[in-house]
């Protein structure tokens, strides 16, 4: 159905759509004791399943790259593509506590749209936490330099080479499941930045780092280059989003770090790409 919406309130729409599937999926299975593993399965399907049929409606010439999908190699001759990843920070959403009921809100629903080379629309919900970030309009940032950065990392396989950044620059970890909640805890004022390195795809950073650029936040890969998109390979294994004002220490410690010779933790040529 043709419409005159934006591609940014798409983004939002779809992401709010898949949520309320997302939320209501994992009530249900909580609620019938199901373990964790049916817990994710289930999350994974059913978004996926409610982000490809709110775009093929809305958006039917548009091709799409979803962790949850098979690649369609049509992405790689389309002007506009759709990376999505119906359901990041897995783990934490199929958590429950001890009386049964799910309790963690840091997992998220990425829609992002690449087109013509950029990232142009993007949106980030997290469901659980009532609160969705779009493109437009865009998130407003906190701004000031912190004296001791902090820097959001994976609560449950934080990278070493994070840790050793953490040293580096006298920062704080600030550990929390999936990689939109932690871009967008730099805007939530909990991080000052997110550093990532070591493996991650397309759909895990396309989502949150259209919104955090949206709100004039720094993105780069750890070497300080360009994230781009829609590659054959969508392997994009690190990434740095941070408050413009603490980018450049931020990006000189990585430096520092990477360049240790005897030092196991770095990104490796092969990671750092
Ligand atoms: N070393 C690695 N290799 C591949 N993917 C990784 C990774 N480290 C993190 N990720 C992905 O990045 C997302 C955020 O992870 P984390 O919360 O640990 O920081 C997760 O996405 P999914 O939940 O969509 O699988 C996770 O799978
Ligand atoms: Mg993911």
């Amino acid at each position: 159905m043709p419409t005159a919406t934006s591609d940014a309130d798409l983004a939002r729409q779809a992401a709010d759509e898949a949520g309320r599937v997302l939320l209501a999926v994992r009530e249900r299975l909580a609620a019938e004791g199901r373990g964790g593993r049916e817990i994710k399965d289930a999350g994974d399907r059913s978004a996926q399943e409610a982000l490809a049929a709110f775009l093929a409606e809305h958006r039917p010439e548009d091709a799409v790259l979803s962790e949850e999908a098979a690649d369609d190699p049509v992405r790689l001759t389309s002007r506009r593509v759709w990376i999505v990843d119906p359901l990041d920070g897995t783990r934490e959403f199929s958590e429950v506590g001890g009386d049964g009921v799910p309790a963690r809100t840091d997992w998220a629903v990425h829609v992002a749209l690449w087109e013509d080379g950029e990232l142009v629309a993007g949106a980030v919900a997290m469901p659980a936490a009532g609160t969705t970030y779009s493109t437009d309009p865009a998130p407003q940032r906190p701004e000031g330099a912190p004296d001791v950065v902090r820097l959001a990392v994976s609560r449950s396989r934080p990278p070493a080479f994070v840790t050793a950044l953490a040293e580096e620059l006298g920062a704080e970890l600030v550990p929390m499941g999936s990689a939109g909640v932690k871009a967008t805890s730099v805007l939530r004022d909990e991080a000052d930045a997110y550093v990532h390195a070591g493996g991650q795809y397309e759909w895990d950073s396309a989502a949150p780092v259209a919104v955090a650029r949206a709100a004039g936040l720094h993105t780069s890969r750890v070497d300080g280059s360009p994230l781009v998109y829609n590659r054959p390979d969508p392997t994009l294994p690190d990434l740095v989003v941070a408050r413009p004002e603490v980018a450049e220490r931020v990006l000189a410690a990585i430096a520092r770090v990477a360049a240790r010779p005897s030092d196991q933790t770095a990104p490796t040529p092969e990671t750092a790409r």
